[in-house]
């Protein structure tokens, strides 16, 4: 090893050989405004391991990381606990010189790995199905699996190192972050916020199998050193504080918040959204606003799962709500927020159109729609911003009664 790259081995014998995407800054539609990583970890003990692979186009980077270690050709055993192409495309590459290793995977991980790699020569491969408790010996470590269908994908598994107490959780306890360090301690203000967004993102439809997947460590006595995801930092000083924090985000644990987000085309939607803001301010609670053409929707999501009470807001176009507002619906509604009062509001000309809209979809989505919608036509004059700041008081106060704890998980 270079002197330079003594950091990429987080434990003895353990190294990250995985790839930083400094440039990433739009992830599957997902805002990336720090960049990312793709981890991958090569385990040298009797039995060469490699946990994950990244993203094909850095293929050749995570095999010249190998190479440094080992040549590539000795691996034995790989590791894929997940099928999803940041995984798992720099795998063809990896078993092109790898020819003997065995792959070790769930059900679905196989089906879905000849899915996506048949020309890859994927047929050629030697496949072995594991399932949760399923145990491999490596020489002198012991790694155990631990299926996690639909966290997030069906095929998800977990890895963990039984004597060295590492797991190798994948997406689970990940975050979006490039760095050039490789543990959560070592970044200026820990990552907790960026593992906060990829779990909104990401994982809020499933916080139901969270909480079971919590059992399940417990149940299985699992302790741990470390807690190394597929992107982002490993998780070294008190791991379980990441478990501790999806535990909290799955419960749906909230902040007294009031989330006001809209667009407008001549402000006069806007000019509601700020009146409404104005009342959650008097009201003694936090507001956040976001116009949906400035700002990130991954951010907005984030907030969305803090926050108890959300007031959308839309100008009435061609007789139905703005572009923008009704793509946001459908990526909110698609996350499955639970437990969210919502108010709808907007400015229109004639007919209108956007509210109602609105307020059918949010029912759909089983948001608690808490009054009929606010709306001004044309431009909102005094009565109408009186109207927006009222609201704006009464949803302070439906956002104080709640929320059951005072700060977002740290
Ligand atoms: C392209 C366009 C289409 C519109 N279509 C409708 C409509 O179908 N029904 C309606 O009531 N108002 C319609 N309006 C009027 C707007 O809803 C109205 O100007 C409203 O005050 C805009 O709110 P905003 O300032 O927040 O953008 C339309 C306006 C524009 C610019």
């Amino acid at each position: 090893m270079d002197q330079k790259d003594e950091n990429l081995e987080i434990a003895k014998g353990i190294y990250w050989v995985g790839a930083v995407d400094w440039n990433l800054r739009d992830f599957h539609g997902y805002a990336t405004p720090r960049g990312g990583t793709y981890n991958a970890y090569l385990i040298i003990d009797e039995k060469i391991t490699l946990i994950d692979t990244v993203k094909a186009e850095f293929a050749s980077e995570m095999i010249e990381r190998i190479r440094r270690i080992v040549n590539p050709s000795k691996i034995d055993y790989v590791i894929s606990n997940h099928v999803e192409m940041d995984h798992s495309s720099g795998l063809p590459a990896l078993m092109e010189l790898a020819k003997d290793a065995t792959v070790f995977c769930t059900k679905h991980g196989k089906a879905g790995l000849n899915e996506y790699y048949e020309s890859g020569g994927c047929s050629n491969w030697n496949f072995e199905v594991v399932k949760t408790g399923d145990e491999l010996n490596i020489g002198s470590r012991n790694m155990m699996f631990i299926e996690t269908p639909m966290l997030h994908w069906p095929d998800s598994m977990q890895t963990y190192l039984k004597e060295d107490k590492i797991l190798f959780s994948n997406d689970a306890f990940g975050q979006h972050l490039a760095t050039s360090t490789r543990f959560e301690d070592e970044v200026e203000g820990g990552a907790m916020e960026d593992a906060a967004i990829y779990y909104a993102n990401i994982l809020m439809p499933f916080g139901s199998k969270v909480i079971k997947y919590a059992e399940k460590v417990t149940e299985l006595g699992l302790e741990f050193d470390m807690i190394a995801p597929s992107h982002g930092v490993i998780w070294r000083e008190d791991p379980s504080r990441i478990i501790d924090a999806y535990l909290k985000w799955a419960q749906k644990e909230v902040v007294p918040k009031v989330l006001i987000i809209y667009d407008t085309m001549w402000n006069s939607t806007e000019i509601m959204a700020k009146e409404i803001l104005e009342g959650v301010r008097e009201g003694g609670v936090e507001a956040r606003l976001f116009h949906l053409r400035k700002n990130d929707w991954s951010m907005m999501v984030k907030e969305l799962m803090y926050s108890p009470v959300i007031a959308i807001g839309s100008p009435t176009m061609h007789g139905t709500m703005f572009y923008t507002v009704s793509g946001f619906l459908t990526y909110m509604r698609g996350l499955r927020p639970k437990d969210k009062s919502a108010v709808v509001f907007g400015s229109y000309g004639w007919g209108g159109g956007a509210v109602k809209g609105i307020e059918e979809i949010l029912e759909k989505a089983r948001f608690d729609i808490v009054e009929p919608g606010l709306q001004a036509k044309y431009r909102p004059y005094e009565d109408d911003l009186r109207a927006c700041r009222e609201l704006g008081i009464r949803l302070a106060e439906l956002a104080l009664k709640k929320s059951s704890y005072l700060r977002p998980a740290r």
